[in-house]
């Protein structure tokens, strides 16, 4: 891990300290009776808050299969965490959400059996322990003396003593030393050697390196890619702010590759005054290029604006597409089954020419003949991971098939809603061939579509692939890795 990635060594309180020698008036044995008798000592109270609010956001996932970038921003409000405790929480939990297989792994090594034999809250905190071990900087005897704390105020001594014991394991090699012992060969497994030396299950990685092709020799940079914070993309809305007047007024820069995209360095964008006022939204640039690329796709005929998102929740790109069909003073329909979702699509593209429909895809009751679809399908996310530290522990490769078929089902019935001589942009935030190149060679088999060369749709953005679909990655082009392929239904069929 480099170092920038790695939280600052902390000169006391929740960091480098060691808990046992370190204490505040902590001479001589520890006090082991339970922590509601001890006297309250605020600055003691507050050391493990954001160790404790860690655990809790791993202890949310794996017992609700919450989302830990949706329980952590709670927790830190409830409890009061800002500044750097905040910060400190916040990167154990992602941290160790993210780096749960490798971290599983030197676990079960070091406690001799596997982690589904142990206890899941005393796993949560091993998990805690061994990311601060390997991946941090904070002093090792904090590490383990913070998690045998989190332990005994809960379960007790005897607990305490196993996470003790395990954690001390676990300190006794770096994590180069643990991937070189555990990891499979390199040469044997190149694929399973870095899936394991990053984090990440050895499927997904397989996915990457399919999707990559010829180029699997970038298998490691999109891997890193991966665990690396988005930055925070905002898009201008066309006919109401330029990108470069929205740069000016929030502070960020232009984006590179969309005309409506502003890159900011951090902080909340929900605060800015653009976007409270409707002038600009959070979008990931890639999702931009998507929306974008339906506009450019070129029709037999003229565009009579008659234009459907068929797959809309939550509404980022109708909100943009609902913008530029507007400036042509034509309309989009969107589609989306879940009534909660649709309701966020009303939101997003209020005061637009946009019409909500809450409908399946598949059949959704429309009158056929748009000029334009875009098909922006629920898929794996397997080019969103970076989003949603625990995700890539979560999918399964057998979540592929069940969507791989609603997929087919939906291209194929935008192939059918669509005029002839009209263009549908099918889309996904997934780079996996399955659910990308796979499903349209699909459609121009079964539904006699003509594929469209996509990459002239994304003008001036490099290294998109060997077409006619476009491929993006976080390391190529600092986007979610979204495919996209245009395809034109024949103007005889
Ligand atoms: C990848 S998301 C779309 C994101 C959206 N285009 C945006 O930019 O905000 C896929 C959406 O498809 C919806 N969906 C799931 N099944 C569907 C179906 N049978 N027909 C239409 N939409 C469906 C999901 O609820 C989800 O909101």
């Amino acid at each position: 891990m480099s170092d920038e990635k790695r939280p600052a060594r902390r000169s006391g309180g929740s960091g480098g300290q060691g808990a046992r020698g370190g204490r505040p008036g902590g001479q001589g044995r520890r006090n082991d009776r339970p922590r509601q008798a001890r006297r309250p000592d605020p600055a003691q109270a507050s050391i493990d808050q954001p160790r404790r609010a860690a655990r809790d956001v791993l202890r949310a996932v794996r017992e609700r299969d919450a989302y830990a970038n949706l329980v952590l921003p709670g927790l830190l409000r409830e409890r009061r965490l800002d500044g750097r405790d905040a910060a400190l929480a916040t990167e154990l939990a992602y941290g160790a959400a993210r780096a749960r297989g490798l971290l599983d792994a030197v676990i079960a090594r070091c406690a001799g059996r596997p982690v589904e034999e142990i206890d899941g809250p005393l796993l949560d905190v091993l998990q805690l322990g061994a990311y601060q071990l390997l991946r941090t900087r904070i002093a090792p005897h904090a590490a383990v003396a913070t998690s045998v704390d989190l332990v005994r105020a809960e379960a007790g001594p005897g607990k305490s003593g196993f996470v003790n014991a395990v954690l001390r394991r676990v300190s006794e090699k770096t994590e180069d030393q643990w991937v070189e012992e555990l990891a499979p060969d390199a040469v044997a497994d190149p694929v399973g050697h870095l899936a394991f030396r990053y984090a990440h299950p050895k499927w997904i990685a397989q996915a990457f390196a399919d999707s990559l092709g010829a180029d699997a020799a970038e298998l490691q940079d999109v891997l890193i890619a991966d665990d690396a914070r988005p930055a925070v993309h905002l898009v201008a809305r066309p006919g109401e702010i330029s990108a470069e007047e929205l740069a000016l007024v929030t502070g960020g820069e232009v984006g590179p590759h969309s005309p409506y995209a502003v890159h900011l360095d951090g902080g909340d964008p929900g605060l800015l005054d653009a976007v409270r006022e409707g002038l600009a939204g959070v979008q990931d640039e890639g999702s931009q290029l998507v929306a974008r690329a339906l506009t450019l796709a070129p029709l037999e005929g003229p565009d009579n604006g008659r234009w459907l998102d068929l797959c809309a929740g939550p509404g980022g790109k109708a909100a943009l597409l609902g913008a530029l069909v507007g400036i042509e003073g034509g309309r989009l329909d969107a589609v989306e089954p879940s009534e909660h979702r649709a309701d966020l699509v009303r939101k997003t593209t209020r005061d637009l020419p946009v019409d909500v429909h809450v409908a399946d895809g598949r059949d959704p009751g429309l009158e056929g003949g748009y000029d334009r679809i875009l098909v922006d399908a629920p898929c794996t996310g397997l080019g969103a991971l970076r989003r949603r530290p625990e995700a890539r522990w979560r999918r399964q490769p057998s979540d592929v098939s069940g969507l791989v078929k609603l997929q087919r089902e939906l291209l194929a019935s935008a192939l059918q809603l669509v005029r002839p001589g009209g263009v549908v942009l099918y889309s996904t935030c997934s780079p996996h061939v399955s659910e990308t190149v796979a499903v349209v060679a699909d459609a121009v088999r079964r539904h006699g579509a003509v594929a469209l060369d996509t990459r002239e749709l994304v003008p001036g953005v490099p290294d998109v692939g060997d077409g006619p679909g476009v491929q993006l990655w976080p390391h190529r082009h600092g986007t979610d890795a979204m495919f996209m392929a245009a395809l034109r239904r024949p103007l005889d069929s």
